[in-house]
């Protein structure tokens, strides 16, 4: 479990100060994966390396089972952690790299060979790290950071510049990890990924938290929900439908895109009226769309979210 409390950090002093995470308190807890979500410049690093102990919080706390990650007895017994790609020695090969690192936290050559078979390694753990692609080296930090079998998994940007497979491979790691009940927290820019892939959302914005629920109860709660019907019917459904609560709109004489009524509700109004429909469809908004809507009155904020999303090649 991560437990952020009123978290605050400033870099800089006097005018050139930069808030980069403002109050920021939020719990990660195990057996879901829970995405942290915010563009370019959010904070999401900066928290990430504050629960680390790698920066020193001006203000607020974040700890790892309850305690500060540097006083943990065992560390990468609870914490895995992939901040970005690591420095690796170039020259050695997969599995002397991991066998460097267990060595610093007593943990032997089985395990090794174990988290390389877990990344997908095995057939390449004696080739050079350094002529690895950006997708193997990805994985090789996975592997590091798994090492000390950790209770708790923090990644960011884990997918970034990877590959269709590599990407489809690490939601699904991510989501065994979960499944075994730990602690999954990771971060992305990439919407349409962390809705595949995250159970719970923390989303982050200009240093401060946006949105901490259930990425379901964040998605449904999105105006952008709204029933398509198409029905020879038309005109007559809209005339049933029509209500102060409903938006009705139309880009073809037999579709209607209905705001404001569920698709039961359609349903069960077209039945008992005999309105034929040839479809009727619940369309769900996508977390882009809603994250969209959440930050429209946000303009600084806005800008920086406006741009398409980065998808890896
Ligand atoms: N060492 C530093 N010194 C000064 N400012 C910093 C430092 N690290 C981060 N910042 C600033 O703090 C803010 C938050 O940065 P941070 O890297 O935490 O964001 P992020 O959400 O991880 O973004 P990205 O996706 O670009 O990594 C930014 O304005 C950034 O420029």
């Amino acid at each position: 479990m991560i437990e952020v409390h009123e978290l605050t950090k400033k870099y800089g002093s006097g005018d050139k100060t930069v808030t980069a995470v403002d109050h920021v308190s939020f719990t990660v807890r195990p057996g879901v994966v829970t995405g942290f979500l915010g563009p370019n410049g959010a904070g999401k690093s900066t928290t990430m390396r504050s629960i680390l102990g790698l920066d020193k919080p001006t203000s607020g706390t974040a700890t790892v089972n309850g305690h500060l990650f540097r006083d943990a007895p065992a560390p990468l017994s609870e914490l895995g952690a992939l901040l970005e790609a690591k420095a690796i020695d170039k020259g050695r090969s997969a599995r002397n790299h991991l066998l460097a690192l267990a060595a610093t936290i007593g943990v032997g050559g089985r395990r090794v060979d174990e988290v390389l078979d877990l990344v997908g390694l095995t057939d390449v753990a004696r080739k050079r790290a350094g002529g690895f692609s950006l997708g193997m080296g990805q994985r090789l930090g996975i592997a590091g950071s798994l090492l000390g079998d950790p209770q708790t998994i923090m990644l960011d940007e884990p997918v970034n510049g990877l590959d269709p497979d590599g990407i489809l491979w690490i939601r699904n790691l991510l989501k065994e990890l979960a499944a075994q009940g730990r602690t999954v927290f990771v971060s992305s820019h990439l919407m349409s990924e962390m809705q595949l892939t995250a159970e719970h959302l923390i989303v982050i914005g200009q240093g401060r938290i946006m949105v901490d629920l259930p990425m379901a109860d964040f998605i449904r709660q999105s105006s952008q929900h709204r029933v398509r019907v198409v029905t020879p019917d038309a005109t007559r459904l809209r005339d049933l439908l029509a209500g102060p609560e409903v938006a009705i709109t139309s880009d073809d004489p037999q579709r209607l895109e209905i705001e404001g009524a569920s698709a039961r509700d359609v349903g069960i109004l077209a039945a008992a009226n005999g309105v034929v429909l040839y479809e009727l469809v619940d369309v769900v908004p996508s977390l882009e769309e809603a994250f969209m809507e959440l930050t429209r009155d946000t303009v600084s904020y806005h800008g920086s979210v406006a741009q398409p999303e980065r998808r890896a090649a």
